[in-house]
């Protein structure tokens, strides 16, 4: 018997993954009663009133992820919902939890994060599924990669709905007659599940909420409905679930379209805008050009909050407020007028200015949806009937480039692969791994159309085209705001962590290959397609065409591509983003470039660049790989540089 009783947070039922810290035993799966304190998560093999034994416990001060697991952790038909507790130990270990129904799965998930909010050593990304032999299955990497999924940002406040309905015993088993010492709830603290919801109920399936209106294009696809619910029948495949609609209509839905309802959070309100930087914000609201229309963004600080609220006294400007916390947990813009949560916080701002420059009036609206990983479930090879071909937008090595419409209704960018270019069939094969790659910084490709001559790649559209063109384009205006270009290289450091995390190697990255959208996005596109080029005057380091000024003395010397040899290359492009679009080694000479770089000659500060992002470029060009950052630090070294030059 454990006697911390006293203590007891929150309890129940749930199967645990037998953890494997010796290699080759067999995995099981056990029924464990689970005991959170502010201490220690225990599991023991029964309920104490049934005489339980403890199996095992973990402190929680050790604890460095809580996370979502993917349904499928290595038993066939687990039924319910998975989810992971990283945690140091002599090693690293991690444990996986499996709850009835998703309600559970997110209650366990809140109030563990609750009380390991103050943990040191939280990690960015984590693996959902439990190491294989000596990989990762998920991405599959060896055992010491780091994770391949971005970890959720811990505070996730709870709405005033879910604090009103909380109640501290309903987790207890059935009849239990302990009493519990009162945990200190704060406003902000989440709890357990709702009332009267003893642990053995049917398990509920899990309910999304459409963060965005979608036409479904295929037969077997589904549309949604800004802000309706869908239950889920299928969320096995990463990009596309299946769902069912109010009406009994099932069908798949773009994944990045809807969010966990349990999960929902702030991102039920039209004003968040999540992980935006403070430049991309200023852009939106300017753009916007109303009176007191604001944002809620996440901070650079992780966790917390800040207000971005677009005025036109005096001149037209944005202010940015931090939403703070006091010591019972409300939040304030003003000391003088705390609320319970954000919502009920900004509802106050609403009405009463209490100390901003503007009463909050309006959120931006008809925001872009984001761009879907394929056209539709399971589609990359696309119908050249379906796309009606515009203007023209560039050309590059490969041919023109032109702006289209797919089926009448969704903007895409269709690049007419000059004949002769590519070995097409291995890059056929490839695209359908490459639609499949998405993120927010990268040119989401759709697919191909690979049934005629020439074949076309169709990507999303982005507006303001290459971003070497839009930086001289706009040099004057660029070069004045510092804080703008930096953002667009920490955009584009997103991107390339993406990449690098899923083990794939741009080997062409330079500003000509990353494109602007509107809200000052920046994408990177043509990642990989190098590979496929057949032109050897563009793939062999001693071809004209190659990008020498891009390439790291092992690329020069052994054509050895890497991650690593795209860090080089970013260090390049956060060059050519710092001096508003010139030319790197300005009219030098492929051969010169090349003696140069062998030499350790590296390029020069340019006039607008911090020293700070200088020092961080000289990195990128040391002449070891092994001696250059990853995406994953340097963006993190980025945010912090960008944090400590404006004041967030
Ligand atoms: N998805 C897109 N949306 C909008 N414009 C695009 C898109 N893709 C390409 N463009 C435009 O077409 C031009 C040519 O693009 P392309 O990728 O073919 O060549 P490049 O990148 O300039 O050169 P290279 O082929 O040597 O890498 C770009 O500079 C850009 O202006
Ligand atoms: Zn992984």
């Amino acid at each position: 018997m454990h006697s911390v009783q006293t203590d007891i947070i929150k309890q129940g039922f749930m199967v645990k993954r037998s953890q494997n810290k010796k290699p080759y035993t067999s995995v099981n799966y056990k029924k464990r009663w689970l005991s959170l304190t502010s201490r220690y998560l225990i599991y023991s093999d029964n309920t104490p009133e049934n005489k339980s034994e403890i199996k095992g416990r973990i402190d929680l001060q050790n604890v460095h992820t809580i996370e979502v697991a993917n349904k499928f952790i290595g038993v066939k038909d687990a039924k319910g919902e998975p989810f992971l507790i990283g945690y140091h130990g002599d090693e690293d270990y991690t444990l996986f939890l499996i709850a009835t129904d998703p309600k559970e799965r997110s209650d366990w998930i809140i109030a563990l994060r609750t009380v390991c909010a103050d943990n040191k050593n939280v990690k960015p990304f984590y693996h959902p599924v439990p190491l294989s032999g000596k990989r990762w299955p998920c991405c599959d990497a060896n055992r010491n990669a780091d994770g391949c999924k971005e970890c959720e940002v811990w505070s996730l406040r709870p709405t005033n709905k879910e604090i009103s309905t909380r109640n501290k015993e309903n987790d207890l088993p059935n009849g239990s007659s302990q009493t519990q010492q009162q945990q200190q709830v704060s406003p902000i603290m989440p709890g357990g599940a709702a009332p009267g919801t003893p642990s053995s109920t049917k398990p509920k399936t899990k309910v999304v909420v459409a963060l965005f209106k979608y036409k479904a294009s295929e037969s077997g696809d589904l549309s949604l409905d800004k802000n309706q619910e869908y239950e889920v029948i299928d969320d096995s495949q990463e990009h596309w679930w299946k769902v069912k609609d109010s009406k009994g209509n099932t069908g798949y839905i773009p994944s990045n379209y809807v969010k966990e309802k349990e999960l929902l959070g702030l991102q039920q309100y039209e004003w968040y805008v999540n992980d935006m930087s403070r430049q991309r914000s200023e852009s939106l609201l300017k753009q916007e050009d109303k009176e007191g229309c604001f944002v809620v963004r996440n901070s650079s600080t992780k966790g917390l909050y800040t207000l971005s609220l677009y005025t036109k006294v005096q001149q037209p400007h944005v202010k940015h407020y931090h939403i703070k916390q006091n010591s019972r947990g409300e939040f304030f813009l003003s000391e003088k007028h705390c609320c319970i949560s954000i919502p009920d916080l900004i509802n106050y701002h609403k009405h009463n200015s209490g100390g901003l420059a503007s009463r909050l009036k309006t959120t931006p609206c008809d925001r872009a949806a984001p761009a879907t990983a394929g056209l539709s479930h399971d589609k990359w090879e696309i119908d050249h009937n379906e796309l009606m071909l515009n203007e023209e937008l560039g050309s590059g090595q490969f041919g023109v480039v032109r702006k289209g419409k797919w089926r009448g209704s969704i903007e895409v960018a269709v690049k007419m692969m000059k004949e002769g270019t590519m070995s097409e069939d291995d890059f056929i094969e490839e695209a359908k791994v490459m639609t499949k790659l998405q993120h927010t910084n990268l040119v989401q490709l759709y697919g191909v159309c690979s049934k005629k001559r020439p074949i076309f790649i169709v990507t999303e559209y982005m507006k303001y085209g290459s971003l070497l063109n839009h930086l001289r384009r706009y040099e004057t205006t660029l070069c004045n705001n510092r804080g703008l270009l930096l953002d667009m290289c920490i955009q584009v450091c997103k991107g390339m962590a993406y990449l690098e995390r899923h083990n794939y190697i741009h080997r062409d990255l330079a500003a000509r290959n990353c494109l602007v959208g509107t809200e000052n996005i920046v994408k990177v596109a043509d990642f990989g397609l190098a590979r496929y080029v057949l032109d050897d005057q563009y793939t062999s380091s001693g071809g004209s065409k190659f990008p020498i000024k891009w390439a790291p003395p092992e690329v020069l010397n052994y054509t050895r591509f890497s991650s690593k040899s795209d860090i080089w290359a970013y260090g390049v492009l956060m060059w050519e983003v710092f001096s508003c679009g010139k030319m790197p080694y300005g009219r030098l000479k492929n051969t010169e470039v090349v003696e140069r770089v062998q030499k350790g000659l590296i390029l020069e500060q340019p006039k607008a660049c911090y020293k700070e992002v200088y020092d961080v470029m000289r990195k990128c060009w040391s002449h070891l790989p092994e001696n250059r950052p990853s995406f994953r630090v340097l963006k993190d070294q980025l945010l912090t540089i960008s944090q400590r030059i404006l004041v967030d």
